[in-house]
């Protein structure tokens, strides 16, 4: 799995050039750079090529950087591939993912160019089918993350918007089991109304408690909220660090099981207490 921090995953429209300079100085741990449904029709051909200038010329630091590009049975998919291989992307971004055989299509694309030989992909996890082929999809080659497509699955499923987004569960679980049990990151959907930062914020929780790596973002004012909820809090720092004192000394004493604030603490909360401090420093340095 890709250790390095996923709180926030911003994306910028592959046509919207001052938006894409002004990436280099965001506060953002990744991007997603989107030749997709963030760019209008008229716009693709000019976008794609604008994109795939910028990440050759521009320096976007330690951000991950995803390209989303258009899906290959669409008119615009294979050219957007043709014109950033040129950049050799970190990472393509794939949407409308219905199965493993997607998967395998652009990886054999990606196979056949030297300039991507390292290129990873990521799937949008966004269709009914998509979702129920999930597993199959993170087995495929070069898997390296999910991101969850909130509102096409809201559009595909004729599901409604409800603050504690009972209707999308069961499929932000089978997104989140699939990318845990193939070791991928798992980063949660956008949250709309970008100007609602309550809002944001209970999201980014639910999605914090559920176990995805961070969230999706569309704006720049979302990403502070992000970048606090994903990353540990000081009270988590503390514990963990007194749950490895405490199992420390109870293995001192030939004891299997230690008890910290009257609760157990085994070998297997310790593998959590020291993931905690080690994403903590990383995010420190
Ligand atoms: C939502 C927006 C259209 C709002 O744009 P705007 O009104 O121009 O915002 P501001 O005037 O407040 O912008 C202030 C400055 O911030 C820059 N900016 C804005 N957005 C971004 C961004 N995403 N990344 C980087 N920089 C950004 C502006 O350029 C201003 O800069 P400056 O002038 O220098 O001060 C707009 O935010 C936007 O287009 N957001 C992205 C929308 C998008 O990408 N949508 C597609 C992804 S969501 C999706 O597809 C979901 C998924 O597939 C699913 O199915 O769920
Ligand atoms: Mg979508």
């Amino acid at each position: 799995m890709d250790t390095r921090p996923f709180r926030s995953v911003l994306y910028i429209p592959g046509s919207k050039e001052r938006a894409l300079h002004k990436a280099t100085t965001l506060p953002t741990d990744a991007i997603i750079f989107d030749l997709e449904d963030a760019v209008a029709i008229d716009e693709k051909p000019r976008a794609r090529r604008l994109l795939a200038d910028t990440l050759q010329d521009l320096d976007y630091g330690p951000r991950v950087q995803l390209v989303r590009i258009n899906a290959l049975n669409t008119e615009w998919g294979a050219d957007d591939l043709d014109v950033i291989s040129a950049a050799r992307p970190e990472a393509i971004l794939l949407p409308k993912v219905d199965s493993a055989a997607h998967i395998e299509d652009l990886a054999r694309r990606l196979d056949a160019r030297p300039e991507t030989a390292d290129t990873r992909i990521w799937a949008m996890m966004e269709s009914p089918l998509g979702v129920l082929n999930a597993l199959d999809i993170a087995s495929a080659p070069r898997m390296a993350g999910f991101i969850m497509g909130t509102n096409d699955l809201a559009k595909d499923m004729g599901l409604r918007y409800r603050a504690d987004r009972m209707p999308l569960f069961t499929s932000l679980q089978m997104g989140l089991l699939a990318a845990k049990a193939r070791g991928l990151v798992a980063v949660d959907g956008v949250y709309n109304a970008f100007r609602d930062g309550a809002g944001l914020r209970a999201e980014c929780e639910q999605g914090r408690d559920m176990g995805f790596d961070g969230k999706t973002l569309i704006h720049p004012s979302q990403l502070e909220i992000a970048n606090t909820i994903f990353a540990p809090s000081s009270d988590e720092i503390d514990t963990a660090r007194r749950q490895i004192d405490a199992y420390n000394a109870a293995v001192a004493r030939g004891e299997g099981v230690a008890v910290l604030d009257g609760k157990i603490v085994e070998n297997l909360h310790i593998v959590t207490a020291k993931q905690i401090l080690a994403k903590a420093d990383a995010l420190a340095s």
